[in-house]
């Protein structure tokens, strides 16, 4: 601020030279991330470098993540992309700072992705770098998953450190279509949550379900996934009724619009 109160003209070459400056203690990207991401790579460290300043800023990460968003946060997530079908929708149910929602949409660009959030706080932040990353394959929602039985229905739910994993898949299987997949990075505890969960995937509409590892001779340490695929009736009897009870509410609401209209016309 000058000493009259105006702010001063920024300085163009200051201005460049602050945004081209490497970010404290966040490491350059590792070569495999050229492998990954492809010529959105800039985007990719754009994007890590607002999870090492505006997310930290905004209590959204830690900040002793920051020296290892690369390998624990941004490819760990994107590597999922090696299981997503072609031309696939995507919901990541609980993204928090875009995780692994965004480092996913960089590296599938043909996938749609929904990322899922119930926080005001981190959808203004998820809003805010969509627009800057120009990512026209996502899109922000702000909700519980819960809430989104009916409304929302996708071919894969994605969702890193939300819950365990037997209420993650109450509220994540019921938003797949048929045959619909749900992908939950789980680390060490995937194959004891599995086996605590069988009962409960059944009940929910899962047929098959698995541990698996992605990003195995790219990453130092892959990711492990649990992949549970759902069948005709993704999330069971209940939410089978909740669609149900979501459609018919949507077919009266505009059938009281064509009421209306059909009214109109016949004055
Ligand atoms: C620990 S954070 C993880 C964020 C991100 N997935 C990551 O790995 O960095 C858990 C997130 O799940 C969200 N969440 C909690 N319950 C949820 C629900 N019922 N539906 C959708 N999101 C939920 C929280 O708001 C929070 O952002």
């Amino acid at each position: 601020m000058d000493r009259d109160g105006t702010a001063a003209e920024p300085d163009e070459a200051a201005v460049d030279a602050a945004e081209d400056a490497p970010v404290e203690g966040l490491a350059p990207a590792p070569a495999v991330a050229q492998e990954i991401f492809g010529d959105r790579l800039p985007i990719a460290e754009r994007y890590t470098e607002l999870l090492a300043t505006a997310a930290v800023q905004r209590g959204l990460i830690g900040p002793r993540e920051v020296p290892r968003l690369w390998d624990r946060h941004v490819l760990n997530c994107a590597v999922l992309a090696e299981l997503l079908p072609k031309e696939a929708s995507l919901c990541d149910v609980g993204s928090g700072a875009g995780l692994p929602g965004i480092p996913v949409a960089l590296a599938r660009p043909d996938v749609s992705v929904t990322l899922l959030e119930p926080l005001l706080r981190r959808t203004t932040f998820l809003e805010e770098v969509v627009r800057e990353l120009g990512l026209d394959n996502v899109t922000v929602l702000r909700g519980r998953a819960e809430e989104m039985v009916g409304k929302l229905a996708v071919d894969v739910v994605t969702a890193r450190a939300v819950a365990p994993l037997d209420r993650l898949a109450g509220w994540g299987m019921p938003l797949l279509r048929p045959y619909g997949q749900m992908l939950a990075l789980k680390g060490d505890t995937a194959e004891q949550e599995l086996a605590d969960s069988r009962s409960a995937l059944t009940r929910l509409g899962a047929v098959k379900w698995s541990v698996t590892s992605v990003g195995e001779g790219l990453l130092e340490t892959s990711t492990r996934v649990v992949r549970v695929e759902a069948g005709e009736s993704p999330g069971g009897v209940k939410a089978a009724a909740r669609r149900a009870k979501a459609a018919r509410a949507g077919r009266s609401g505009r059938e009281r619009e064509g009421g209306r209209g059909g009214a109109r016309r016949r004055r």
